[in-house]
């Protein structure tokens, strides 16, 4: 078959693909096709903030798991995707965190030290404190202060700060590297903003931008050395779009590398020994898989302050009405920033605290009233893979993050659970902490060793495994295959110290300026509708 023609075609309607779309058809004379695995974002949970959770392990979730991890004595952790538009942004815990201004200058990479992109930042950015030397007011991105008024949140920041840790009131200035406090969020009146809703759904209605969801792309089409287009399939009907100019990949960290692995773009001999026909011999694509191993502690207590308890007729209400209380909780409300040894130039912990009981990954039902909260390790040197498991584009990759293969993550995670646990003996805490239900056996390091290796979970901040710099040009480029670029998290070359939609997003800015031939970022600008009803069939 041949399929419909357009200037470009976006793989992924996630964080980075909703931009991009959004962004490129700005231009009323450039056609844009993007194209999504999962369906509209219509489900009632995303735009509830407490039900991203229920949406663990269903249809819009690419519902992967890790392989056996050999330093996590073989278990498999679960590794929640979106799969819908938005994607990850549409499940996602909503912090609003750009990472350390370091981690950009230190890829070393013309056009992505932090001051390249903090325009990009603050061009996405409606924050509702107003514009800054360092925050955007009028873009179409929400950022705001958490309206869930939650206790414990408040009691967590007061015990870090009696701990001796600063108190923080914007993580994202340029002071800020180290403290506690309270995230901001990527909401808009209590409800989740995801990139979806901020930058895709005002652009649906232009002509020149067709959405197809519920659309696997199987294979870029590669001819003469320059990519043609996609093929996939919507069920069993087969699907092609072309490419006159190019096509951008934002499948994510983990189906990037996968696509391009089935297009025969990948370590040569991984791919003919699946028969996978091959077109660039690339060793990088899916190597260098990077993210920030978490362990939390958990308190149960008698206090009915937790989330457990939202969701009765009076917090329906306040949600509806005031867009207020629990069920706008993004569930890690505060957190904070903490260089485990002094020396280090850099944060390489970051705590996460929620107002509930949160066990297996955030899968298992909470059962009682509880706080957890933990670290995790940022500048993690550990590094694993994404790998075919089959040449069947339907299957699932496999993934393997080897967490803690390098033992100095281990030692960092160690010295994180001990500030977790001093942070729990503050009188702050007292009236949430007084039954440990999970915690270390001990602080000796053979105690909290072991617990690390049971209880570590993903971030969820999965990135590198397309990077600049190997896989890469520093244009976001597939080298040596002409009209191919990724746009994802998986370009990161090293991965951002803190949440990762933020710098998606940032990234994806500057992608689209790098397509369309811009040089300088404009101002902050709210995607407009603009024109008559289109093809869009989302
Ligand atoms: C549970 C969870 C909580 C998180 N919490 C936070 C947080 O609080 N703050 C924060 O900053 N970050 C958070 N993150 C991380 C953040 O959301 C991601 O880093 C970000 O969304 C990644 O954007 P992306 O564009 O790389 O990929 P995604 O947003 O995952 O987008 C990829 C898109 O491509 C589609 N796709 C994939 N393969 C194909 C294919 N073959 N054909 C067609 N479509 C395809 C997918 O369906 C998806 O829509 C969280 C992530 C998760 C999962």
């Amino acid at each position: 078959m041949t399929g419909a023609e357009y200037d470009h075609v976006i793989v992924g309607a996630g964080s980075a693909g909703c931009v991009l779309a959004a962004r490129l058809s700005e231009d009323p004379g450039v056609s844009v096709c993007l194209v999504e695995a999962g369906p509209a974002d219509t489900h009632a949970d995303i735009r509830v903030p407490l039900g991203a959770g229920r949406l663990f392990r269903t249809r819009l979730d690419w519902d992967y798991d890790t392989h056996d991890e050999p330093f996590l004595g073989g278990r498999r952790l679960y590794l929640p995707r979106g799969r819908v538009l938005g994607g990850s942004s549409s499940l996602n815990g909503m912090v609003y965190m750009r990472g350390h201004r370091s981690d950009y200058d230190g890829w070393g990479l013309p056009g992505w030290t932090f001051a390249d992109l903090l325009p990009y930042f603050t061009r996405s950015e409606d924050n509702e404190r107003g514009a800054s030397s360092h925050h955007g007011a009028g873009g179409d991105l929400s950022v705001s202060d958490g309206r869930s008024g939650n206790p414990m949140s408040a009691a967590f920041v007061d015990a870090a700060v009696q701990a001796g840790h600063p108190a923080v009131g914007d993580f994202n200035a340029p002071d800020a590297a180290e403290g506690f406090g309270h995230y901001q969020l990527t909401q808009r009146g209590g409800r989740r903003c995801s990139n979806a809703e901020a930058f895709l759904r005002p652009a649906l209605r232009r002509p020149n931008l067709t959405v197809e969801t519920d659309v696997q792309v199987h294979r870029i089409i590669v001819e003469g050395g320059r990519a043609r287009g996609v093929v996939g399939a919507r069920l069993d009907d087969p699907f092609e779009a072309r490419a006159e100019r190019e096509v951008i990949v934002c499948a994510g960290a983990y189906n990037s590398p996968q696509l391009l692995m089935l297009s025969g773009i990948g370590p040569a001999d991984d791919l003919a020994a699946l028969g996978v026909p091959v077109v660039a011999d690339h060793p990088m694509v899916g190597r260098g898989l990077q993210d920030h191993p978490s362990a939390n502690l958990v308190f149960t207590h008698a206090l009915p302050v937790s989330l457990l308890a939202a969701g009765g007729p009076e917090h329906v209400r306040r949600f509806e009405e005031e867009g207020a209380g629990p069920l706008t909780s993004n569930v890690p409300e505060a957190g904070g920033f903490v260089r485990a040894r002094s020396a280090l130039p850099v944060p390489d912990l970051q705590f996460h605290a929620a107002p509930l009981m949160l066990l297996d990954g955030g899968l298992a039902a909470p059962t009682h009233h509880a706080i957890s909260f933990g670290p995790c390790v940022l500048g993690a040197r550990s590094r694993g893979s994404v790998t075919l498991a089959s040449a069947d584009p339907t299957a699932k990759p496999r993934i393997r993050h080897d967490y803690y293969g390098d033992d100095d993550d281990l030692r960092t995670m160690v010295a994180g659970l001990r500030i977790a646990l001093d942070i729990a003996r503050q009188s702050a805490l007292a009236p949430y902490t007084e039954t440990p239900y999970l915690v270390p056996e001990s602080e000796s390091d053979a105690d909290l060793r072991e617990y690390a290796r049971r209880r570590t979970q993903t971030l969820f901040h999965p990135a590198g495994t397309c990077a600049m710099g190997t896989v890469l040009d520093a244009e976001l480029r597939v080298r040596g295959i002409d009209g191919l670029r990724v746009v994802d998290a998986s370009v990161m070359p090293a991965l951002v110290r803190g949440n990762t939609n933020a710098p998606v997003t940032a990234i994806a800015e500057r992608a689209a300026d790098l397509v369309r031939g811009v040089t300088a970022p404009a101002p902050p600008v709210r995607t407009g509708a603009g024109g008559a009803a289109g093809a869009s069939r989302a």
